[in-house]
């Protein structure tokens, strides 16, 4: 039976990578690549083309940043597919990017580099702002927006008799210390990424806590660093340029500079090919590329707990309930005033 494997944010960087990944590995496999700009997934579906020519790849429009785009997406899922197998939850943001560069050169001469080098903590910091559906825009994009998707599925994912395999494209910038269950959109901090990426992982334990017998399972991974639109966005162009070759040196001593969308996404193919029962729900699984440049994946236990993940799970239910109830108040009102214009016409 051919796999159908939706993969959001698939038309660049580590999603598009591993959508080629995907193909080379299995040609039979059925691709749908939800995207919020559909120039760009027709672009990413040309290219995928051009190197298997037969593979089967849908679009679907999806906005994970919009609850509207997200409910619309996953009617038209439902309708298209009576089944998913795979369903890689990639789509991020780190918008307005800082890097604190007195950190960065204390770091340099510190015996902590290599860990600053694997997670920029203490280096990056962000600027978020509210988006059109009153939300912070980092905790939308990256975590809520998908996790609605996920409950919107859940008929087609929790099926008797069949897994399902959603995969978080996490982070090793995700830090509990930048998490809090006061604040889970991080209105009040500067980490609105460190803090998205640190509930995925929450979250993802949740699900498995919820939906094992169901048979849907849910993993998280680590890309490692990649070069992508994501971290081209940190600093000004000329200044990758310059670093480039000081970060192929970085490469040969830490693993975690996977550096190329192919290896960033290795974990994430990894994946693909495991029974999902045998996975841990504890382990993030990182993309690591040696000195050498083979690829590798690697289980590293993350630091979770199991109270805070259900606490992480309530909240997020209690807000899917309000925003619903005020999508569906913003509804009645519009009826309303249609109404009101059709008769006053
Ligand atoms: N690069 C790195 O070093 C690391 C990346 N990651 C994670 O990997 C994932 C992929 O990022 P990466 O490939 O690096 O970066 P890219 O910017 O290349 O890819 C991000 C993808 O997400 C899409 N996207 C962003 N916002 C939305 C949205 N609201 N709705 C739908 N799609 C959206 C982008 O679409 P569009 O083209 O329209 O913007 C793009 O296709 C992210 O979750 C990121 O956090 C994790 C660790 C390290
Ligand atoms: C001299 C140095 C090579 C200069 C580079 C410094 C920083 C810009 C990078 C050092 C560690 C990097 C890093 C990321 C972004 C760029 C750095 C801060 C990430 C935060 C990108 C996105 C992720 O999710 C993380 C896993 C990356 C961790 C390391």
């Amino acid at each position: 039976m051919h796999k159908v494997v939706l993969v959001t944010g698939a038309n660049s960087g580590i999603g598009l990578a591993l959508c080629e990944r995907l193909l080379s590995q299995n040609s039979q496999v059925q691709l749908c690549l939800a995207c919020r700009n559909m120039q760009r997934a027709e672009a990413a579906r040309s290219a995928l083309l051009a190197s298997h020519s037969d593979a089967q790849i849908e679009l679907l429009r999806l906005d994970v940043g919009s609850l509207r785009s997200v409910l619309k997406a996953a009617e038209e899922i439902k309708q298209r597919y009576n089944r998913l197998d795979y369903l890689y939850l990639n789509a991020g943001i780190m918008p307005n990017p800082q890097v604190d560069f007195k950190a960065l050169f204390k770091g340099l001469f510190s015996s902590n580099v290599i860990h600053m080098f694997a997670t920029a903590e203490g280096l990056l910091t962000q600027q978020d702002r509210v988006n059109a559906d009153g939300l912070q825009e980092v905790f939308a994009t990256n975590l809520f927006g998908h996790f609605l998707l996920v409950r919107e599925l859940e008929p087609v994912l929790c099926q008797p008799e069949h897994t399902t395999q959603l995969i978080w494209t996490s982070s090793s910038n995700a830090r509990r210390s930048a998490f809090s269950l006061e604040d889970i959109q991080h209105h009040k901090g500067v980490e609105p990424y460190s803090s998205s990426k640190y509930a995925s992982d929450l979250l993802s334990l949740a699900l498995n806590r919820h939906h094992n017998s169901q048979g849907l399972f849910s993993s998280v991974i680590c890309p490692g660093l990649v070069m992508t639109n994501l971290t081209y966005g940190i600093l000004p162009s000329f200044f990758w340029t310059l670093i480039m070759p000081v970060m192929w040196l970085i490469r040969v001593f830490t693993n975690t500079f996977t550096l190329t969308p192919y290896n960033g996404a290795e974990a994430l193919s990894w994946l693909f090919l495991q029974r999902p029962e045998s996975l841990d729900p504890r382990a993030k699984y990182h993309s690591l590329t040696s000195g050498l440049g083979n690829n590798y994946t690697q289980p590293r236990k993350m630091d979770l707990d199991e109270d805070m993940s259900e606490a992480l799970y309530e909240q997020l239910l209690q807000l899917e309930s309000k925003v619903r109830k005020k999508m569906k108040e913003e509804e009645e009102d519009l009826r309303a005033h249609k109404e009101y214009l059709d008769q006053t016409e």
